[in-house]
């Protein structure tokens, strides 16, 4: 009997490859390739994808055999779900896998932001020693606003409480309770904006949160605020981040997503006082490995392969902290 076809379109982990096994034959394109996605496609029971590739209803009709599409990571709006249910094809992510790197990087670009440490050691391998043009601020003492409190927003909370850091907090479908433990206050959107010294965004790109940050709301927000976003573009208005940050209503601003990736040209790039990477939150060894196997997993059980052992919520934790292993799920009924 022929072996299911699993069609990996984007680079994912070792890790990944001997998580499939050997029941299923492994076939590799580019995701970022439409029309040899579509090609590649049409023979597959199950496509592995990470935030690249977008399987929407065309490549859902090109691929009539498919079973699975797995999506290496967390972050599901480059697959059109409602597209697949109709075509009884299953979605499957890795909701905790990298949520520890989108959180560490997320505090480095906080830290990034508040110290200059980029543009600093820039200037120094250029040969200039400016001590003063590169002050900053400290963190301890200031207001950190989270937009989202979960999973990764919870992390980060963690994380900037032992800089010293007071968090509050915008997510209407967190318990209040439950976030008064984590020692956050939760406010409304205006007056997260107004008390924060630095904001970082944890939301998931929805028709909801798409532009949820715009000129208005950075018009609120404290002059001088600082703003991370290692969630995903599009959500804080770039022309309006950018204006904002021309006339210094915004300090600073440290971002791992933009609103069009890949992305090597935007007015953004062009500012000194934006710090940045090119998507790299869950571009670690362990996520990609934690992310990969998880998916991996689901896939041989969805085409009705290996049982999933045991030990797979070990893998995917395999490195964090045991508080990070426990963590609730904040979320109540009714977030998209
Ligand atoms: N830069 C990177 O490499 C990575 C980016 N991400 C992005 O980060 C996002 C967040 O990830 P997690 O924290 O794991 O997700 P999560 O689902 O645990 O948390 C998202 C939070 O946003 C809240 N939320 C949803 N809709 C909202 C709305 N309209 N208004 C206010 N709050 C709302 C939810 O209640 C939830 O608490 C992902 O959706 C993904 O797009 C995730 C991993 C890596
Ligand atoms: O696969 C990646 O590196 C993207 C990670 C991400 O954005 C996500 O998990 O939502």
């Amino acid at each position: 009997m022929s072996r299911p076809i699993v069609l990996i379109a984007e680079e994912l982990s070792q890790a990944t490859v001997g998580a499939l096994g050997p029941e299923v034959e492994i076939r590799r394109c580019d995701g970022a390739d439409r029309g040899a996605l579509l090609a590649a496609v049409a023979d597959a029971d199950a496509v592995l994808i990470r935030s690249v590739t977008r399987v929407d209803a065309e490549v859902l009709a090109a691929g009539s055999r498919l079973k699975v599409v797995a999506r290496a990571g967390v972050g599901l709006d480059n697959v059109d779900v409602p597209a697949a249910t109709a075509a009884g094809v299953l979605v499957v992510n890795a909701a905790q896998a990298n949520a520890v790197s989108a959180a560490e990087l997320t505090c480095g670009l906080l830290i990034a932001t508040a110290r200059n440490i980029p543009q600093a050691g820039q200037a120094l391998k250029s040969g200039q020693w400016n001590r003063s043009k590169y002050v900053g601020g400290e963190l301890a003492r200031k207001t950190l606003g989270v937009l989202g409190l979960g999973r990764i927003g919870t992390l980060v909370t963690e994380r900037m409480k032992a800089f010293g850091m007071d968090v509050i907090a915008y997510d209407p479908y967190v318990d209040a309770a439950w976030a008064a433990r984590l020692g956050v206050q939760m406010l409304s959107l205006d007056e997260v904006l107004a008390a924060s010294d630095f904001l970082t965004v944890h939301l998931p790109r929805t028709p909801r949160t798409l532009g949820l940050i715009g000129a208005p709301e950075l018009a609120k927000a404290k002059r001088g605020i600082r703003l991370v976003n290692v969630a995903r573009g599009g959500l804080v208005d770039e022309a309006a981040l950018y204006n904002a940050l021309l006339d210094g209503h915004v300090a600073a601003a440290g971002l791992d997503v933009f609103a069009e990736e890949p992305c090597t040209k935007s007015p953004l790039l062009d500012l000194e006082q934006v710090v940045c990477t090119p998507h790299l939150g869950a571009s670690t060894w362990e996520a990609q490995d934690r992310a990969g196997v998880s998916v991996a997993e689901s896939v041989r059980l969805a085409l009705g392969g290996a049982r999933v052992p045991d030990a797979v919520n070990e893998v995917q934790w395999h490195g964090a902290g045991p508080s990070e292993a426990q963590i609730p799920s904040p979320t109540v009924a009714g977030a998209a």
